[in-house]
């Protein structure tokens, strides 16, 4: 059965072993878990598959972006590993994104979910700036959210921030994946555009990742708890 947990917990370690050993700690009831670039990088798809022994659905977040061909059999290649939620990033446009949705088209119902990067959740405006976008955080989002929707992705990776925006204009079925979640009290560390569980509850996002607030407290375990206990 289908985990119910909003919260994606972002697995970023060194060590194979430091995950497995938190990972031991969880339940898929509470969670489900994210492998990005560090990881998949040093440990590749033996270890998705490690987790999904484990009983965890997984989104493998590795934010394609390159050319529609290639992006398209990465993500093909994401929906034999059998994950849940795989990402590409927005601003490899129309094209890019149409190709990967339609490699997944022979997955049919075991098809992962596929959404888009919008504005990394660590860029706050002068990041943008500095890159010659002259939009706000959140006119980006909304910009790229657009030509996600456009393409017939399933939703968004954004801030919590944008989300009440994203779901007025995009309805409640387009899904959003939002980092930066910060239990209050919890340092910001890299990230920038930031909210709470709850808050992000009642903005209307869909799934939360949260790495270190949990996988670095002393007891992680609680610490998900605590979370999931807030939002039920
Ligand atoms: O915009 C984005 C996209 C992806 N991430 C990833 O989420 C986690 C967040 O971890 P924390 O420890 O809770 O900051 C991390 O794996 C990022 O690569 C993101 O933060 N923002």
């Amino acid at each position: 059965m289908s985990c119910r947990s909003p919260v994606i917990v972002a697995l970023d370690f060194e060590q194979q072993q430091q995950a497995l050993n938190l990972v031991s700690q969880l339940d898929p009831s509470l969670c489900r878990l994210k492998v990005g670039k560090e990881m998949f990088t040093h440990f590749g798809p033996d270890f998705v598959k490690a987790l999904q022994q484990r009983g965890f659905e997984v989104f493998l977040d590795l934010k394609f972006h390159d050319i529609p061909n290639t992006v398209a059999k990465a993500v093909a290649a994401a929906a034999e590993l059998g994950v849940w939620m795989v990402n590409v990033h927005a601003s490899g446009g129309s094209r890019m994104m149409q190709a990967a949705k339609e490699a997944l088209l022979p997955f049919g119902a075991q098809a992962p979910k596929l959404i888009a990067v919008t504005v990394l959740t660590s860029m706050e405006q002068s990041d943008l700036t500095e890159l010659g976008i002259m939009l706000t955080p959140a006119q980006q989002v909304q910009k790229l959210a657009a030509l996600t929707a456009a393409a017939g992705l399933d939703g968004v990776v954004c801030s919590a921030q944008e989300a009440t925006l994203l779901k007025q204009q995009f309805g409640q079925q387009f899904q959003l994946v939002t980092p930066g979640i910060r239990p209050a009290n919890s340092a910001a560390d890299d990230q920038r555009r930031v909210m709470t569980p709850k808050a992000a509850q009642l903005a209307g996002v869909d799934y939360m990742v949260i790495g270190r607030p949990i996988t670095k407290a002393a007891d992680p375990l609680g610490a998900l708890k605590a979370i999931v206990d807030e939002l039920a």
